[in-house]
């Protein structure tokens, strides 16, 4: 377990390493944003606890990886901007729309200050479990190879179908389990 300081800001993240990832060949991992309503409470309104445990299950059963949790909450609007941004979608707004109203970006989140993490470990190259091209996109441009994507889809459920459709409409994530480009109706 590795604890940082993210330079200028209060906020601390943490690594998690399972086996030997400083050895060069590319590591199992996931870049998880913080999301204390489905990794701690459960939630079913997203699929944010179902892919922390997935993930975390997938390097157990690789014997080697690395979890970078990063304080990235509500895709870096804060949790009480996530829950007024819930509000918003229980009267109709979908997650996109939801952060526009609140005079967000679509999506805040900032992954450089991966690098220094993934430095510290010894970690060059990652097998990257995501379905967010974004996160595949920023890491390159920081220099760290994506030598693969790996998908990491679970935890569909009828209270989440309508935020990942919008997530896979609106926001380009890989999800070939819902029907990409729709956004549907509860
Ligand atoms: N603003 C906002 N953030 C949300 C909402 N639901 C979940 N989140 C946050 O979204 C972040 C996770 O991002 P996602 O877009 O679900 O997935 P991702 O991490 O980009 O992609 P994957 O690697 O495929 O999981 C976490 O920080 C959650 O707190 C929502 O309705 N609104």
């Amino acid at each position: 377990m590795h604890g940082f300081r993210e330079e200028g800001t209060e906020k601390e993240h943490v690594a998690l390493t399972f086996g030997d990832v400083s050895d060069g060949a590319p590591v199992l991992g996931r870049l998880h944003s913080e999301c204390l309503t489905g990794d701690a409470l459960f939630s079913l309104r997203c699929d944010c606890g179902f892919q922390l445990e997935g993930a975390l299950q997938a390097i157990a059963n690789e014997g080697r990886g690395v979890l970078l949790y990063l304080r990235q909450e509500g895709r870096g609007i804060g949790l009480l901007n996530k829950i007024r941004a819930y509000e918003l979608q229980d009267a109709g707004a979908d997650t996109v729309e939801a952060n526009l109203r609140l005079g967000f970006a679509e999506d805040q989140r900032d992954y450089r200050l991966c690098l220094p993490m993934l430095q510290h470990l010894g970690i060059s190259s990652l097998k990257l479990m995501t379905n967010n091209p974004r996160k595949v996109n920023a890491l390159t441009e920081l220099g760290i190879q994506v030598a693969e994507r790996v998908p990491l889809q679970t935890g569909l459920n009828p209270h989440n179908h309508r935020y990942l459709l919008t997530k896979a409409g609106k926001l380009g994530h890989m999800l070939g389990n819902l029907h990409q480009g729709e956004v549907a109706e509860d």
